[in-house]
């Protein structure tokens, strides 16, 4: 499985976190990886942890102000990219246009979905992975993998209908192993989450936790 910890904005210490999420993935077979803001990509990168920026824009180099270009990413050690975020939405062209610049940036994409109908459409513009996240558990500690089954397995459906190159990821809610072992049961080959880390009093424990079933 792949458990990729969104930092969001949230007000912790990204650095600490990324050394958590590096140490236990040195004791699991789970990939895990952080996608902080992208002032803190190169702080975090040098940690040595997998890094994932949260977004990237449809632009190459020159005249864009405020944007976030792929090759500035990856040169800050970036692995990955998130497209398409519930709190970032983008329109389908700008999903098509990220996901190329990531492509030329060699950044890994997942564009996330609110539904497993858009979850069919974002795979047939060949991202590596799609994730499922209904808006309306993410944040809640309701995990999606035993909230809502049926928005998980429709998602692998419409992604595997499409292309089965296409790896299903799914979040929101999640944050113990039980919900991780749900998701993968469901056919999920990775969660991603936020709030049951970054916000967590203790982020070491919450992800020995996640990954203690695996
Ligand atoms: O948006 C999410 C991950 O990208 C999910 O957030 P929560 O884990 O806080 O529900």
């Amino acid at each position: 499985m792949f458990i990729l910890v969104n930092l969001k904005t949230y007000p912790c210490d990204p650095v600490a976190v990324a050394e958590a999420v590096r140490d236990v993935d040195e004791k699991t077979d789970a990939r895990l990886a952080v996608a902080p803001q992208d002032a803190h990509v190169e702080r975090v990168a040098a940690t040595g942890v997998e890094t994932w920026a949260q977004h990237v824009d449809p632009i190459d180099h020159g005249s864009n102000t405020g944007h976030a270009l792929a090759e500035s990413l990856a040169e800050a050690g970036a692995e990955g990219t998130l497209i398409n975020h519930s709190e970032k939405r983008l329109k389908l062209a700008d999903i098509d246009g990220s996901i190329r610049a990531a492509e030329r940036a060699g950044l890994e994409t997942i564009v996330c979905a609110n539904n497993p109908a858009q979850i069919g459409a974002s795979a047939a513009l060949g991202p590596d992975a799609v994730a499922v996240e209904p808006p309306e558990l993410i944040g809640t500690g309701t995990p999606v993998s035993q909230a809502d089954p049926d928005v998980v397995e429709d998602a692998v459906d419409a992604a595997d209908g499409v292309d089965d190159d296409v790896s299903v990821l799914c979040g929101a809610g999640i944050s113990t192993g039980e919900d991780v072992v749900s998701a993968a049961d469901l056919g999920a080959e990775g969660v991603l989450l936020a709030s049951g880390v970054a916000k967590a009093d203790d982020p070491a424990a919450a992800l020995a936790d996640l990954v203690d079933p695996l």
